[in-house]
Parts: structure tokens; C-alpha cells; sequence
């Protein structure tokens, strides 16, 4: 029987999608809490991963990089790198013991992340604390004897336990109950590499160099004043980001400590370029983060460079000006592909810069919280969960 956890959660079902009023489904209850971790199979452990301990981060980082997501033709399987996860799991209000780990004889077989967010959902006036889910893994050598569940159940109590009582999450999958459903799109910046690893196919009249021709990008940005974002730029940046989001039915709300961390440059990971024009004043910005991929079984490349569009802010520079000069910045940092989802106003650009729609979709959830719209449209979504 499908979905046999799923319906025992506090998420709407289809037939309670018309009766359920908006706003949390169950009455969190701090009381009802339970204080000790769920129980497991004999010979398995709970752990807190420590992604600041090297040996600890490399424990993850393997674990994921052999057992984590791959897409439905298994061609590619992320390969999150340690930066990256310390990046994406180690923002300001961390707790330690949201970031869950199963060991079996010292080896970590089970890992599941939540960290702190304020969402603001729809024209609710609060903006509601809970936890941002992701990360859920089960070493493919130990499926079927029901973990995920377990580890969906227990990081479910460390959040209950500290009195916040909704999550936000994505998924390739459809599990109940999506609140939206995107699509990602890819612009290729390297044709070639794209052909040889088995993502594009060329019809009959195609050759190569005319792809590369296709594709080709010039090979400087063409928006005067953009440059990488420094420390200075924090408060400009962080203005402009809460602002523009706001036009949006979910999205999140950054204090200035939240973008110094999430989007000043780091190496391999986070690129964010400002647009400067006159002198000290910041009108437009754009990121993307580095996430490569395994390339399963190819004779000739082992991975797949790709950057995924972050967020981005354009008030002065029209936004498909804005973009281009992110592909170019991308190609130029050595990427093959630039990856983007169809939420916020990318809409406005995928067409015109040549992206083209995958074939893998991405669901957004929230986890006990009935909307006033059963369904949020892409372009409504304004949170991008890495
Ligand atoms: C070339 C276009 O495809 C990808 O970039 C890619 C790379 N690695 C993946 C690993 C797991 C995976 O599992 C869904 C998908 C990919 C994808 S397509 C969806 C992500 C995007 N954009």
C-alpha cells in the first residue's frame, strides 16, 4: 500500500483539501513531546554528525555521494561537496542535533538535516519559525527495513521538542501532499561535454560544432558594475532581497547575519555578483551555487560541473540582461550546464537564453499546514532549498 507513513502525517489528503481551514492542521502540544529518540533496530545508533570535524564531514560526504539522489535515468547522482554541505547546514541558529545521523558499527548507514527558517506563507501577517528538511539518505544496501520513516519521525521530534510545529521541504518524488509542482530547465554551456555523458542527443541535421555555435556566449558580462559581492554590500543586498521577495507566497525572511552567510562568495560553492553602477549603490544582484554530479557509468567523464540559479534580484537591469551575463559568469568559472528552476519570475528568461525543460520535476511541501490555496503556481514559489 503506497504511501503507508505519509497518511499517518499531518498532511492534507485529497478529499480534506476543501474542509481543512488554512493554517496549521494538528495543535502542537509541547507536553505530548516524547523526550527520548524513537527506537531502532537492534545494532543501529543516533548520532549528531559534527560537519566542523573533518572525519565526521567526510563520513557524510561519502555517504551521500554514493547513496544520495539520482535522477530517474540514474545517468547522474549528486556529489554535495564538504564546503558545500557546511554551507548549507551551518547557517546562523544551527542546532546541533538537527543534523541526524545512523551509525552501524561506527559507520554512518542514515543521515537527515533540518535547519531554522522564518517562512512567510501566503498573506498570513505572521511569518511562521519551523525547519527547513533535506538530506534524508539511506544507504542503498540497507533500504526496505522502513529507516526513512524512522529518521522523518525523529528529526520530527527534535524540531516538535523546541516548540515549532511546521517544516518545508522538496522532492522529486509525489509523496501527499505537493504545494506546488516545478519543473527545472538547463542551459548548456559546454554542448559537447552535455553529448559525450548522454544528457543531449543530436537529430539527424545536427553536428557538434553547430551546437557549440548554438550555444556560444560572449565572453565578458555586458551589465556595467557588476562585480562579486563583498561584506560591504551586506545591508544594500539584504534590503533589496526582502523587499523583492515579497511579491511572492512563500518566502523567507533574512536578517543581514543570514545573507552575509548565505550569500557572500565562497569558492566552489556560493557565487554572488552586485550590480554597482553609481558609486556605492547596489541596484540588482545575482547568484548561483555550484552542485556537481557523479556521472554514472561513462567511459569518458566522471562528473558533471553544474550551477543552479540561486536567487535573483533585478530592479534596474532587465532581468534577462541579468541572467545572461549569469551564464556567462558561470561558463566562465568552468561550468557545463546552468541549471534553474521555473518559480519566481525565471519564467521571463528560460525561453529567451535557450534553456530547455527537463524531464524531472521538484514538489514543494509543507509539513502541518493547510494553505488557503490548495495549489501555489511556480512563479509563486520564492524559496530555493538547496
Ligand atoms: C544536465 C542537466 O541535468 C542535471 O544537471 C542534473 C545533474 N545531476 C542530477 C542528479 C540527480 C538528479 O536527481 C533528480 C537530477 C540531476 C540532474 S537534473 C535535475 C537537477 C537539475 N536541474
Amino acid at each position: 500500500k503506497p504511501h503507508q507513513f505519509w497518511e499517518t502525517q499531518p498532511m492534507p489528503n485529497i478529499n480534506e483539501l476543501e474542509s481543512l481551514k488554512p493554517g496549521p492542521i494538528q495543535e502542537g502540544i509541547l507536553a505530548d513531546v516524547r523526550k527520548d529518540p524513537y527506537n531502532l533496530i537492534s545494532k543501529f545508533e543516533w548520532c549528531n554528525v559534527d560537519l566542523r570535524n573533518d572525519e565526521q564531514a567526510q563520513q557524510v560526504y561519502t555517504l551521500l555521494k554514493e547513496n544520495y539522489v539520482e535522477d530517474d535515468d540514474n545517468m547522474f547522482r549528486f556529489d554535495y561537496s564538504i564546503e558545500f554541505l557546511r554551507w548549507a547546514l551551518l547557517p546562523p541558529g544551527q542546532h546541533p542535533d538537527w543534523i541526524v545521523g545512523v551509525k552501524v558499527n561506527q559507520k554512518l548507514v542514515g543521515f537527515i538535516t533540518g535547519i531554522p527558517v522564518t517562512l512567510h506563507i501566503e498573506n498570513q501577517q505572521t511569518k511562521v519559525k519551523m525547519t527547513e528538511i533535506n538530506f534524508l539518505c539511506v544507504h542503498k544496501k540497507i533500504r526496505a527495513n522502513r529507516l526513512a520513516p524512522v529518521l522523518i519521525k525523529e528529526i520530527t521530534r527534535r524540531v516538535h521538542i523546541k516548540n515549532m510545529w511546521q517544516a518545508v521541504y522538496t522532492a522529486g518524488i509525489v509523496v501527499p501532499t505537493p504545494i506546488s509542482q516545478t519543473r527545472y530547465y538547463h542551459r548548456s554551456l559546454n554542448a559537447k561535454k552535455l553529448i559525450e555523458v548522454g544528457f543531449s542527443s543530436l537529430s539527424a541535421r545536427q553536428t557538434i560544432a553547430r551546437q557549440q555555435k548554438l550555444y556560444k556566449l560572449p565572453e565578458e558580462p555586458k551589465t556595467q558594475g557588476l562585480r562579486p559581492m563583498k561584506k560591504k554590500d551586506v545591508a544594500q543586498v539584504t534590503k533589496l532581497l526582502n523587499e523583492y521577495l515579497k511579491q511572492f507566497k512563500l518566502y523567507f525572511k533574512y536578517t543581514e547575519d543570514e545573507v552575509k552567510h548565505w550569500f557572500l562568495p565562497r569558492k566552489d560553492v556560493i557565487s554572488t555578483y552586485v550590480v554597482e553602477k553609481e558609486q556605492g549603490v547596489v541596484t540588482d544582484f545575482l547568484s548561483f551555487y555550484n552542485l556537481p554530479s557523479q556521472v554514472i557509468k561513462n567511459p569518458k567523464h566522471t562528473h558533471l560541473r553544474a550551477a543552479y540559479s540561486y536567487y535573483n534580484v533585478a530592479t534596474q537591469t532587465p532581468i534577462v540582461q541579468l541572467m545572461y551575463d549569469a551564464l556567462i559568469l558561470a561558463k566562465n568559472e568552468g561550468y557545463d550546464v546552468f541549471n534553474a528552476l521555473d518559480i519566481m519570475e525565471n519564467e521571463k528568461f528560460l525561453k529567451e537564453l535557450m534553456f530547455c525543460p527537463g524531464d524531472g520535476q521538484l514538489n514543494y511541501y509543507l509539513y502541518n499546514w493547510k494553505l488557503e490555496s490548495n495549489m501555489l503556481k511556480p512563479e509563486e514559489i520564492g524559496i530555493v532549498l538547496v
